[in-house]
């Protein structure tokens, strides 16, 4: 007989997490599936050593700097297999700290997959049949691979954190964060980088900071093949060569890394079995509630057609358990004016919308601030160093539409105007606030 249970979670990740200790939380029985690590991407593979990666670069850009002020030496380049291992510890321990807290909510784990047998009934990959009123899917995604002649003999994501050495010479190829965030990453490392880019960078993003990004990583000695077409990997001399259609053969490189999206885990879940729909990219189809098609199974983060990011997965899981099981019928996620970051060099911020975006939408009534400067910190060394801010506002009350920044500290700057602009921030609003000085921040409410 299947062992019953109030919520049958499928993936330990940012989202699955969440929903099961939130529903553990407000007293129901749940049962978790993970077949790999807990965490899921975010943790293993994906925000955290990336975010642990960039600040080694960081590291290595200030050594630059060091120099510029006088001091006498700098510590010479990274021990790649030292800093692997020490990021490995800090990933272990967070595990070890989601496997107690489970285990201290009273939630049973499997370390399993689960695919579907009927919309109330989940197999285990031991067998073993599992029964809920209700099932979230929180099984995340992966990296996009396509069939291209030696498409193998490059990485993808997840191979970079398991790599024993930093390579020489690298070419990343796509133009999403990841592309940006890998090439910025390695460049700053010491890697020659080269950026294959299909179309345009980080598309989502305001033009104007990623125009101005685009030149800062080709001044800090990113090479970029633009309007590419790669038809292929092989090896030659000595390392891997990218065909491309339009370009011709680049390379050699000694390593190559695929950035050009993720797709859905959602292809092996049975589905059918159920009846849940997904749509033509494999996306589980969600309304506002985080509902599927079938009643009492619902989905979150990555696997559903929602920005792909962590504190999305985590809301969203958070909103529906208390929904499910916290006596909060009204709770679900509001999708609107979600900030994020691409973990660039520097690092580009934004919240709400492009002035592209503000335009199509509010017409001739948007206005639009932007200061640009070289932060202090670079500045006093006599270098160069991109920062460019951007403020749209629409409507004669001038609110707050879009706030965009790039620039040393964009990413830890943006939170706080992210809540303002969510609170229905006006340009008066920033120009009665005093300024903090002196701080790259202070641009965001001197600007007129
Ligand atoms: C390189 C990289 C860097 C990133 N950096 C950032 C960042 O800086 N900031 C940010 O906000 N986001 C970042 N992201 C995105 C972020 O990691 C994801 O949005 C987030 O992890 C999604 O959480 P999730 O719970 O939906 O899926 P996941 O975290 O992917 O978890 C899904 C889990 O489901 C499990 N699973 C799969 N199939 C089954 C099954 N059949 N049964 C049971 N379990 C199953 C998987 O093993 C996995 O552990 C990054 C992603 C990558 C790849
Ligand atoms: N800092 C962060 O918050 C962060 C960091 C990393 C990833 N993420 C999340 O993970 C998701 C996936 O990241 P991603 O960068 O892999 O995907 P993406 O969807 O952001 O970008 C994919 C890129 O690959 C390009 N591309 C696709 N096919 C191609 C081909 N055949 N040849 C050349 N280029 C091709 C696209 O034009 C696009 O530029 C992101 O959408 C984001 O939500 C977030």
């Amino acid at each position: 007989m299947a062992e019953t249970f109030d919520l049958i979670v499928l993936g330990g990740g940012s989202g699955g997490l969440a929903t099961a200790l939130r529903a553990a939380r407000h007293g129901a029985r749940v049962a978790l599936l993970e077949p790999g690590a807990l965490g899921g991407t975010c943790v293993n593979v994906g925000c955290v050593p990336k975010k642990a990666l960039w600040y080694a670069g960081q590291l290595a850009q200030e050594q630059k700097l060091a120099l510029d002020y006088g001091f006498a030496s700098t510590p010479g380049p990274l021990d790649w297999e030292h800093f692997r291992q020490l990021r490995q510890r800090y990933i272990d321990g967070i595990r070890e700290r989601y496997a107690a807290r489970l285990a201290e909510a009273g939630i049973q784990v499997y370390a399993e997959t689960g695919r579907f047998v009927s919309a109330d009934t989940v197999a285990t990959s031991c067998g073993e049949e599992l029964r809920a009123t209700q099932i979230v899917i929180a099984t995340g995604g992966r990296p996009h691979r396509v069939e291209l002649p030696g498409f193998e003999l490059g990485l993808v994501s997840d191979d970079i954190f398991a790599m024993r050495s930093l390579p020489r010479r690298i070419a990343v190829i796509g133009g999403g964060y990841i592309a940006v965030e890998f090439a910025g990453l390695f460049n700053a490392l010491g890697s020659e980088v080269t950026l294959h880019v299909r179309h345009r960078m980080l598309t989502d993003f305001d033009e104007e900071l990623v125009d101005a990004l685009e030149r800062g990583m080709g001044e800090a000695g990113i090479r970029f093949a633009r309007q590419v077409e790669v038809t292929g990997l092989r090896r030659e001399g000595g390392g891997v060569v990218i065909d491309d259609a339009v370009h011709g053969p680049g390379g050699p490189y000694d390593a190559v890394l695929w950035a050009i999206g993720r797709v859905p885990n959602s292809d092996r879940l049975d589905l059918d079995a159920a009846g849940v729909r997904v749509d033509d990219g494999g996306h589980i189809v969600t309304d506002a509630w985080q509902n599927t098609s079938v009643e009492g199974i619902c989905a979150v983060g990555d696997v559903t057609e929602r920005p792909e990011l962590t504190p999305v997965a985590v809301a969203a899981g958070r909103r529906l358990a208390d929904r499910l099981f916290g006596g909060q019928p009204e709770s679900r996620l509001d999708y609107g004016h979600i900030p994020s970051v691409v973990f660039a060099e520097p690092p580009l911020a934004m919240v709400g919308l492009t002035e592209t975006q503000a335009r199509q939408l509010h017409g001739d009534g948007v206005r639009v601030y932007r200061a640009g400067f070289t932060p202090l910190q670079w500045a006093v060394g006599g270098r160069r160093h991109p920062s460019l801010m951007k403020i749209v506002c629409a409507g004669e009350d001038e609110r707050v539409v879009g706030i965009h920044v790039l620039g040393s500290g964009a990413d830890e700057m943006l939170q706080g105007f992210a809540v303002a602009i969510k609170m229905g921030l006006r340009k008066r609003d920033l120009d009665a606030t005093v300024a903090i000085h002196p701080s790259s921040a202070e641009e965001l409410v001197l600007m007129s």
